[in-house]
């Protein structure tokens, strides 16, 4: 019996530091992260393979999901389990042919509703809205307001809310009904990682 998808979403920041990656991410994992996104949009193809297969290592070590952004071709060599994209990315239905019918396929929805409907009617495993917050690694995102998540409840996949999320501000998230929270800075830059995660992680059970 797998477990629905949801609770504390990590995504990596773009560094070049393989080694602090990787030991900040297993401190995350051991805090309680249920998903992790390797999401590197500056690296050369050879260090993004070299950091995707640590990553999935520590996933596997952890029984976390393991997704990748963007590259659909990576994620496939990977093994991962799936991969998220945007509205410059694959589409889902090529994604899904590539990684197949089991694989999750993400959609980033941004603030619209009708971009999520439209994301499941072609095959999403879930639809993130975001930035819910302003976001220092993303400023120009458009913001989403937190009511989305209860609209998103008539969809038939689960909602994750991205952008500017800490736990500060992490409970009102939940409580508005995103089914994930997904974080880069607040998790990765923190002094305890794995403290934060299980902060994080906590709001869900
Ligand atoms: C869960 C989740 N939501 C949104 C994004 C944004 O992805 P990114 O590739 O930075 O931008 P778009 O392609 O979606 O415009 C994400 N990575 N993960
Ligand atoms: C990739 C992305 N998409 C919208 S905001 C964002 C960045 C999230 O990073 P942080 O959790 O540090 O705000
Ligand atoms: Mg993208």
């Amino acid at each position: 019996m797998t477990k629905p998808f949801g609770g504390l979403y990590a995504i990596t920041p773009d560094t070049a530091d393989t080694a602090s990656l990787l030991a900040r991410t297993r401190a995350i994992l051991a805090g309680g992260a249920a998903i992790l996104q390797y999401r590197n949009k500056s690296s050369d193809a050879a260090l993004r393979r070299e950091q995707g297969l640590g990553l999935l290592a520590l996933c596997r070590e952890h029984g976390a999901i393991f997704l990748v952004n963007d590259d659909v071709e990576l994620a496939r060599a990977l093994g991962a389990d799936g991969v998220h994209v945007g509205r410059d990315d694959a589409g889902i239905a090529d994604a899904r042919r590539v990684l197949g019918a089991n694989a999750i396929v993400g959609a980033s929805c941004y603030d619209k509703i009708e971009l999520a409907e439209a994301a499941v009617a072609r095959g999403a495993s879930y639809v993130a809205f975001g930035a819910v917050f302003a976001s220092s690694v993303k400023p120009e995102a458009v913001r989403a307001p937190l009511s989305l998540f209860a609209d998103a409840k008539r969809l038939a996949v689960p909602s994750v809310a991205i952008g500017g999320i800490s736990p500060a501000n992490a409970r009102q998230v939940v409580e508005a009904g995103a089914d994930a929270i997904s974080l880069i800075s607040a998790l990765y830059d923190a002094a305890d990682p794995t403290a934060v995660a299980r902060e994080l992680a906590a709001l869900y059970r």
